[in-house]
């Protein structure tokens, strides 16, 4: 049996060794108190649920191609609507619930206003001089003034009606003269041309120079899409390089830059002709109006071409590929249910009441277009994991210490398809939102295709304006069919990997006019 025999202690008499080792165990004590102590404050924390993880790439083996559909709806099922995944050493908390969402996007928007870094991204978008990646603070705060009250504002978005209705009257003649169309291409460039005008002032759509454009901005889509996991284990940065990617993304960067050069020059050229703005007001791409406020020399923050440029490509990048997945997503919907095609198409043609174009006016009567939007936002979120955000403070949320620092990722999609809010959740039924208020505007925290809050998407209004319209003129010109041999079942709903989730297979239709 083991026994401890103190008499040496007792005839302790000191030495240099007997005050080493009295050092020693102070030493030793303290340590282990230290420990003792962290490890209870590490206890006494609440951290959400998690899984289990691998050392140094914590869950990041979890993730797959389609996060928001298999892991971590699979996931949070199990862990619940707060949980906590690693990837590498940043902690993540994946939200799950409209409860939970309310929690980080209205009660404590403020902590949760900030972006974690993407090396990639920011490579793009000039280091963080634009508005979706720029760091909590007072240069944010500028430009999202800009953006909301100059270039997104409900005005801006109105004086473009005109733009709107040209590009949506050319797309009506494209499927007249085809009758058996693409949609998904047809609505890419109606997008493209639609923001290429408002911002840039024309199309760049044909001949070489549209070709180049297109294939910069598709470049530009699929690296921001990428998950690069040198941001999260920086010791494995150097894959990039090996592989060519850094030299990709410096390529595009500046490809991009050079060509928003040119436009920015372009821009400056016709002001000058026309000393100062000219063209009036309601005009202005813009670019034009960007360039006033970089004049105006009582803006009172650094506002310089590289503020410019990485505005328009955020209005790119946000602006494109969301709207025309929302269409896509939309149609493909209405194509394999003919009986909320038939309610819809009712709806609209008797508020057209034979009249060739739909205007704002009729739109806001249209209610059933607008459940068919939300409905298909509900299902196809765009963006299904939203764009994430960062703790800046120590927090609690439902009970759970959430530490500064943290990554948030909101899965709108896990949200839309919860069944707690919703009936026959996987079933695309618009008749839901018929006598309901929930909107997507960022009140309503079960249908946050935009996000919500401080950083909730601004161009919300006008990607919708572009949609509605669109959506009614192709109910009301045509009626539609799956191409011959086709059936509603057999129609392939894979999505596309990315940020953005289109389809992956291209929507082919069948388009008869109406009247015939
Ligand atoms: C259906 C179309 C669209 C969808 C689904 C969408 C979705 C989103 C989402 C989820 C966010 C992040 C929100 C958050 O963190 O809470 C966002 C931010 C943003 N969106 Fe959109 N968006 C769309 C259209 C547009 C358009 C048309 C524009 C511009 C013309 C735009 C510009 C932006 C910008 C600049 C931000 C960053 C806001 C910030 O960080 O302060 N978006 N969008």
């Amino acid at each position: 049996m083991f026994s401890f025999n103190v008499s040496p202690l007792l005839s302790f008499t000191p030495s240099l060794a007997s005050i080493t080792l009295v050092l020693f165990i102070t030493f030793l004590t303290f340590k282990c108190l230290r420990f003792l102590f962290s490890s209870a404050a590490a206890t006494n924390l609440h951290l959400p649920p998690s899984p289990p993880k691998l050392p140094i790439i914590g869950n990041l083996h979890q993730l797959s191609d389609y996060p928001h559909r298999s892991l971590l709806q699979a996931l949070s099922r199990r862990y619940g609507p707060l949980m906590m995944l690693h990837f590498g050493s940043t902690p993540v908390l994946v939200v799950s619930s409209a409860d939970c969402a309310r929690d980080i996007l209205k009660t404590h928007d403020l902590i949760f206003s900030d972006r974690p870094r993407s090396t990639l991204s920011e490579r793009l978008l000039y280091h963080r001089k634009d508005v979706s990646l720029a760091p909590y603070g007072e240069y944010w705060r500028q430009m999202r003034s800009i953006c909301v009250l100059q270039l997104l504002s409900n005005k801006r978005v109105h004086s473009f009606q005109t733009v709107r209705e040209e590009e949506i009257s050319l797309l009506m003649d494209k499927i007249k003269q085809h009758r058996s169309v693409d949609l998904s291409d047809l609505f890419a460039s109606l997008t493209n041309d639609v923001i290429c005008r408002t911002a840039l002032g024309r199309k760049y759509s044909e001949g070489m120079q549209g070709e180049k454009f297109k294939g910069l901005l598709a470049d530009m889509m699929g690296l921001l899409g990428i998950f690069n996991v040198g941001d999260f284990i920086p010791s494995l940065g150097w894959i990039n390089k090996l592989t060519g990617l850094d030299a990709k993304v410096e390529r595009i960067a500046r490809e991009f830059d050079q060509f928003l050069d040119e436009v920015v020059e372009e821009h400056r050229r016709k002001m000058e002709e026309k000393s100062i703005g000219g063209g009036g007001e309601d005009r202005r791409d813009f670019v034009d109006v960007l360039l006033d406020i970089e004049k105006d020399k009582t803006v009172g923050f650094a506002f310089g071409a590289d503020s410019i440029k990485a505005l328009v490509l955020d209005i790119f990048a946000g602006g494109t590929d969301t709207t025309y997945t929302v269409l896509e997503w939309a149609m493909t919907e209405l194509l394999r249910q003919p009986r909320a095609v038939n309610i819809l198409q009712t709806e609209v043609r008797k508020i057209a009441n034979g009249k060739p174009n739909i205007t704002h006016a009729d739109l806001e009567k249209m209610h059933y277009l607008r459940a068919v939007l939300k409905e298909t936002l509900r299902l196809h979120p765009p963006i299904p994991l939203l764009v994430p955000r960062l703790s800046t403070r120590d927090v609690k949320i439902q009970g759970y210490d959430i530490a500064a620092g943290t990554m948030v990722i909101l899965n709108a999609w896990t949200i839309g398809r919860d069944p707690r809010t919703w009936d026959e959740p996987d079933k695309f039924k618009p008749e839901r939102f018929l006598n309901s208020s929930v909107d997507f505007k960022g009140q309503d925290f079960e249908l946050i295709p935009f996000g919500a809050g401080r950083r909730g998407c601004p161009g919300t209004s006008f990607a919708m304006a572009t949609n509605e319209l669109v959506l009614a003129n192709l109910v009301n010109k045509f009626d539609w069919a799956l191409p011959e041999g086709l059936k509603a079942e057999d129609l392939d709903m894979t999505e596309c990997t990315g940020v953005t989730i289109h389809r992956k297979v291209h929507l082919l239709a069948v388009a008869t006019p109406f009247p015939s």
